[in-house]
């Protein structure tokens, strides 16, 4: 039967400059990285763990989050690539690894300036194929949130919306192209 579960998910960064550059440690940005679901439910039904792994010159560059909010907040000087590992709650479900650059640096005026927040995020599915009917219960049984913690800065619809046109468009650049030969 068809039973395959889709948990839409956003995660990335955050990041707003100090101004200048902090004398004692050398920092210039406060940041934050975040891992949360798309729509508002509490995942701590079905994810048991979330391992934010830094890089390794950050004290105790492992951050292991047992439940929401699966967030690291951090200052530093550098932009590195953070290694997510996600744990299920079905130990036969295959963890999660996801890749995130991060990003500090930004040429838009108003973020340099530390008028606004650098924003940084991507949505992303784990798609769940054929869960077994134990954990088939815990995905579809999680509860909704009610405080609506979660609001996204981007408007990914609209983002879906413009990233389909740019596609149309390419694909009748292509296909004149093509006439054209
Ligand atoms: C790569 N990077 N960027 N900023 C950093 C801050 C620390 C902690 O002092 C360690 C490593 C860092």
């Amino acid at each position: 039967k068809n039973s395959t579960i889709i948990k839409p998910i956003v995660y990335g960064n955050t990041a707003k400059y100090f101004g200048k550059k902090r004398e004692e440690d050398g920092h210039t940005h406060e940041w934050s990285f975040y891992l949360k679901p798309y729509e508002n439910e509490d995942t701590s039904g079905y994810i048991q763990r979330v391992q934010i792994k830094l890089h390794d010159s950050y004290p105790n560059s492992n951050r292991v989050l047992t439940k929401p909010p699966y967030e690291v907040h951090e200052t530093g000087w550098g932009e590195f690539e953070i290694t997510v590992k996600i744990f299920f709650a079905d130990p036969n479900e295959k963890p999660l690894t996801i890749f995130h650059l991060l990003k500090l640096f930004s040429t838009d005026q108003d973020v340099i300036q530390g008028k606004k927040h650098l924003v940084n995020e991507y949505y992303d599915e784990i798609i769940f194929h054929e869960p077994s009917q134990f954990f088939y219960q815990l995905l579809t049984n999680a509860k909704p949130l009610t405080n609506g913690i979660y609001k996204h800065d981007t408007d990914f619809k609209e983002k879906e919306l413009q990233t389909l046109d740019k596609m149309e468009n390419a694909r009748h650049l292509i296909r004149n192209e093509i006439n054209d030969l």
